[in-house]
């Protein structure tokens, strides 16, 4: 549970019923800012019915991306921020006051029994940022356990609260493969927990992995150890900040795989990578309108800085991995031209 520190102001809120399109983003469901969403929502279709629901808190019944017990999670959560003597006044885009600002739901499932595992845990996860990002800086167990466990590919994974993990872990399954010879070195950069990495790296030489958030590289460290893997490194760093050195603590990589958030790559990201010229990019996206430029500039350079281009786009592959959302992920593979 996101919490937004405590302002003293509460603002007065409505609630109302809608259906569940009306107000997610969700991208699988693991973020809702139910009241911003609606508002963005609002603005982008100018649909005056959704505009009414703009100053309003929506209830969601159901969401189709989530599980049938995470659903009775969301609905108790709901009734919870409803009960006014808890205090939990959702919080407001506009004034940045109120105190709950994000849910996040996620069930996993646990490699030795087999089962879906449910993390009924309660995280204090203190988020001063008064934008729509939904992890904060620091993180507090309430309740429970500290990770909850994902298998992927045979690897079984941690993830703690402020770790990213991808939100659909099925269609994860079936969109990794890798034909090589097991002696690449492997940049696997804004590497999360080490999905990406530590599912490739019993079939190549060393994974060098890259990611701002502590919490992430300790899980992709502690994952890598639990499943066996010595191969694999992990490196908490920024990579819209990386420094003129950047690289030299790595050999050259053969494979380069990307996976950034919505912004893209920084121009800085994509200045070393044009410098370093691995044979292989593998470019995972999950805005296809930050990918398509930063392939353009992958493959045709940056005519006003003067930067050449030097890959081709081998292939692109759209991933549903947000069913019933506008969303869409996508892979590309580019190669050296
Ligand atoms: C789409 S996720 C991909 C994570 C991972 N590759 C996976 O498959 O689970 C993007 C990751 O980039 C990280 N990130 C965002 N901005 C970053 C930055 N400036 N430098 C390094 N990592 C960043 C996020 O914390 C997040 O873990």
């Amino acid at each position: 549970m996101q919490v937004q520190k405590m302002k003293t102001i509460t603002p007065h809120w409505d609630f109302v019923n809608a259906p569940c399109e009306y107000a997610s983003y969700c991208g699988g469901c693991k973020t809702q800012n139910l009241l911003y969403e609606a508002q963005v929502r609002a603005k982008e279709q100018q649909v005056s019915e959704l505009i009414t629901h703009v100053g309003k808190v929506l209830t969601i019944d159901k969401c189709l991306l989530q599980s049938e017990a995470t659903n009775k999670v969301l609905v108790v959560i709901q009734d919870g921020w409803r009960d006014s003597e808890l205090g939990l006044s959702p919080y407001d885009v506009h004034t940045h006051a109120g105190f709950l600002k994000h849910l996040m739901l996620r069930s996993g499932s646990d490699v030795k029994t087999g089962l879906t595992e449910l993390m009924v845990s309660i995280v204090n996860n203190v988020n001063t940022s008064v934008g729509n990002t939904s992890l904060g800086e620091e993180e507090y167990i309430l309740y429970g356990k500290r990770t909850i466990t994902e298998t992927l590919r045979g690897i079984t994974f941690q993830i703690s609260a402020n770790s990213f993990f991808q939100t659909n872990t099925h269609q994860v399954n079936s969109s990794i493969d890798f034909l090589g010879d097991g002696s690449e070195i492997v940049l696997d950069l804004f590497c999360g927990t080490g999905t990406i990495g530590l599912t490739l790296a019993r079939k190549v030489k060393h994974v060098y992995g890259y990611e701002v958030v502590p919490q992430a590289i300790s899980d992709a460290c502690r994952n890598a150890e639990q499943n066996g893997i010595h191969n694999a490194t992990f490196v908490i760093g920024d990579l819209n900040k990386i420094s003129d050195s950047f690289g030299t603590e790595f050999p050259k990589p053969d494979i380069v795989i990307s996976d950034p958030n919505r912004p893209g790559m920084h121009m800085k990201l994509i200045q070393y990578l044009l410098k370093l010229r691995a044979k292989r990019i593998v470019y995972v996206s999950c805005n296809p309108a930050t990918c398509a430029r930063d392939l353009d500039y992958l493959c045709h350079g940056v005519a006003e800085k003067d930067i050449k281009g030097c890959y081709k786009l081998r292939s692109l592959q759209p991933v549903d991995m947000f069913p019933h959302t506008p969303h869409i992920e996508c892979v590309a593979l580019l190669e050296l031209d």
